[in-house]
């Protein structure tokens, strides 16, 4: 599974190689000065000798000049290792980071119904970060750590063949011990991730909702909610911390077992002339740098399950399908007159519970028709299909007599304006709002799309004007005037064919006869789709469709569906009696 996971990594790696390679030589030049420490360190002893008079005091300044020489060489080596590395580590981060927000732009739209965006944040962010801190520094210390266990193994063989016997009597307890612990861990760091991320998005879909918490008083049951979320994910990090800082502990355990025995048996064998008292410092000082990393790389190892449980989860964002890519040969529509006709559509969200049903409707080029209907009959997604959001289970929709799927995604929803209900602002000043998507719209055209769109005097009167900096929400505008904001948008567009989702449902009845207005100008030369609750709205239309359980149950003008006396008659007496 991490060969696997190495391999998917693999593109974001590679381009590293070279500074990887660079890192690696300079640690392993650092480990292997830092393995001649102790080695000049027994020679020193040595030189110091054992009877009164035999210190030879030149030879251990030199020994002691020497080893010092090799600690700072390696310290050197082993900075520009690591410096190397957190380059590394921050270029993959940024690369992956990269990816996984592209990736977020290119999913279907599908995915977003069933992945809480909080959820997704934590990927790109948290997840992210946590893969960072594996290269940066996990990566590199694991290799010293290793290079020095191999180097100081084959010192203590080549100091003491007897004693390392001894000595290596406890290294598989050690290594059995990792093992079984890291089997133990991998599975809760990974719950660790997925509760972090459940956390993040409960937070992310709470705190954007306050308003309708306050209004309802549900704080203490939000509370409650993020309490138990919050105990969830403390209690898996608990888990998953605990298990690991236990592994250092036990491991450690075994190494002062070990260093009691080395201690002892060297004794004896430096009594029984076996062994000087120089290579027996030796080895005492080579049996500590190799149980160290042994302990270190076991701390390290569950660092670095967290670090695969997050690059888990991010490779498996980016291994979501994107939206299916265009066909080939697929149109780029430079201008479509908009004949829309829907033929026999069948969808549903999911297919077992269908919500258009057979569903035949034509929309001439050029005209203005309206779809209305009760809440949940289907009207939204009638929008969502045209833009390709979803793909209807049978039946086709044309576009100027050419399927969608004969165009290409883009091209098509470029030739598409639309406004929702609740105007679909981002960051950024109400002019970079107005030309969203229209992108070297000069401040005139900008100007021109709010006059029409009725909203110039508006925004003429802040203190900032046109400038005025909004926040992705559009806290500051009142529903109507961001709605208003959104039609600019599609004055400001040169689509042919224009989407109004609910987009006059929170304006005054005098704003909403200047729409009427506007909206008679902005249909010029274009087709009109329009949804709306609110009958005036309609009334101008071409053909207005009454939608029922994802069928037309009538259609026909504002006067001839009055004259039927069918539902429409209905809807209508109920809001204006
Ligand atoms: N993303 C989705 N995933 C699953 N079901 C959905 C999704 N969007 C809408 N639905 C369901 O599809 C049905 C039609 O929804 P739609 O939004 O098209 O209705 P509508 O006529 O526009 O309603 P309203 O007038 O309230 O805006 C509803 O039953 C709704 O619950």
């Amino acid at each position: 599974m991490k060969r696997h996971l190495f391999r998917r990594m693999g593109r974001f790696l590679r381009p590293q190689a070279p500074s990887l390679a660079g890192a690696a030589a300079l640690a392993a030049l650092s480990g292997l000065l830092a393995l001649l420490v102790p080695l000049v360190a027994g020679w020193a002893v040595e030189a110091i000798g054992t009877g009164p008079g035999a210190a030879d005091l030149t030879a251990v300044l030199r020994y002691c000049a020497a080893g010092l020489g090799a600690a700072v060489l390696s310290a050197v080596c082993s900075y520009g290792a690591s410096a190397a590395l957190v380059r590394v580590g921050q270029t993959v981060s940024y690369t992956l980071r990269k990816a996984a927000f592209q990736q977020i732009t290119q999913l279907p739209v599908r995915y977003f119904d069933t992945h809480p965006a909080g959820d997704l944040i934590s990927r790109v962010c948290y997840d992210v970060d946590t893969v960072n801190a594996a290269l940066s520094t996990d990566l590199l210390q694991i290799g010293t750590s290793l290079l020095t266990v191999i180097g100081s193994f084959v010192m203590l063989l080549m100091l003491s063949p007897l004693l390392s016997g001894v000595f290596f009597l406890t290294v598989p307890l050690s290594v059995l011990l990792t093992r079984l612990q890291m089997k133990h861990i991998h599975p809760l760091f990974r719950r660790r991730s997925q509760e972090l991320g459940a956390l993040n998005s409960f937070a992310e879909e709470r705190v954007s909702c306050q308003r309708a918490i306050r209004v309802y008083g549900v704080e203490a049951a939000d509370l409650r909610q993020f309490a138990e979320k919050n105990d969830a994910a403390s209690e898996t990090y608990y888990k998953a911390d605990c298990a690991s800082t236990a592994l250092g502990p036990s491991v450690n355990f075994i190494n002062n077992l070990s260093l009691a025995a080395v201690s002892v048996f060297g004794a004896l064998l430096y009594l029984g002339g076996g062994l000087s008292l120089g290579a027996l410092s030796s080895f005492v000082l080579y049996s500590r740098k190799f149980s160290g990393p042994i302990r270190e790389t076991a701390e390290l190892l569950s660092d670095l399950q967290a670090s695969v449980a997050a690059a888990e989860r991010v490779l498996d964002l980016l291994d979501q399908p994107a939206e299916d890519g265009d066909l080939p040969g697929a149109r780029e529509p430079c201008k479509l007159s908009g004949a829309i006709s829907f033929r026999h559509v069948d969808f549903g969200y999911d297919p077992a519970h269908p919500v258009l049903r057979d569903f035949s409707a034509d929309i001439p080029a050029g005209s203005m028709v309206a779809v209305v209907g009760p809440t949940g009959a289907g009207k939204t997604t009638l929008v969502s299909l045209l833009l390709r959001f979803y793909t209807p289970q049978s039946g086709t929709i044309t576009i100027d007599g050419l399927p969608l799927q004969q165009y290409t995604r883009d091209g098509l929803r470029r030739r598409l304006a639309i406004v929702l209900q609740d105007g679909w602002l981002c960051g950024g000043t109400i002019a970079e709002n107005i030309a969203y998507g229209v992108p070297g719209a000069t401040r005139a055209q900008i100007e021109a799309a709010a006059k029409a769109a009725c909203i110039h005097s508006f925004l003429s009167s802040l203190p900032d004007g046109y400038d005025t900096a909004l926040t992705d929400s559009g806290a500051g505008l009142s529903k109507g005037q961001r709605q208003l904001l959104a039609l600019a948008r599609c004055f400001l567009s040169n689509a042919d064919i224009v989407i109004l989702d609910e987009a006059t449902s929170d304006v005054d009845p005098e704003t909403e006869e200047q729409i009427s207005a506007a909206l008679e100008r902005l249909r010029r030369g274009r087709t009109c789709f329009l949804i709306a609750h609110r009958l005036a709205t309609v009334r101008t239309a071409d053909r207005i469709l009454v939608l029922q359980d994802g069928r037309i149950a009538e259609q026909g003008t504002h006067q001839q569906l009055l004259d039927a006396g069918g539902i429409y008659r209905v809807l209508y007496d109920a809001q204006f009696s």
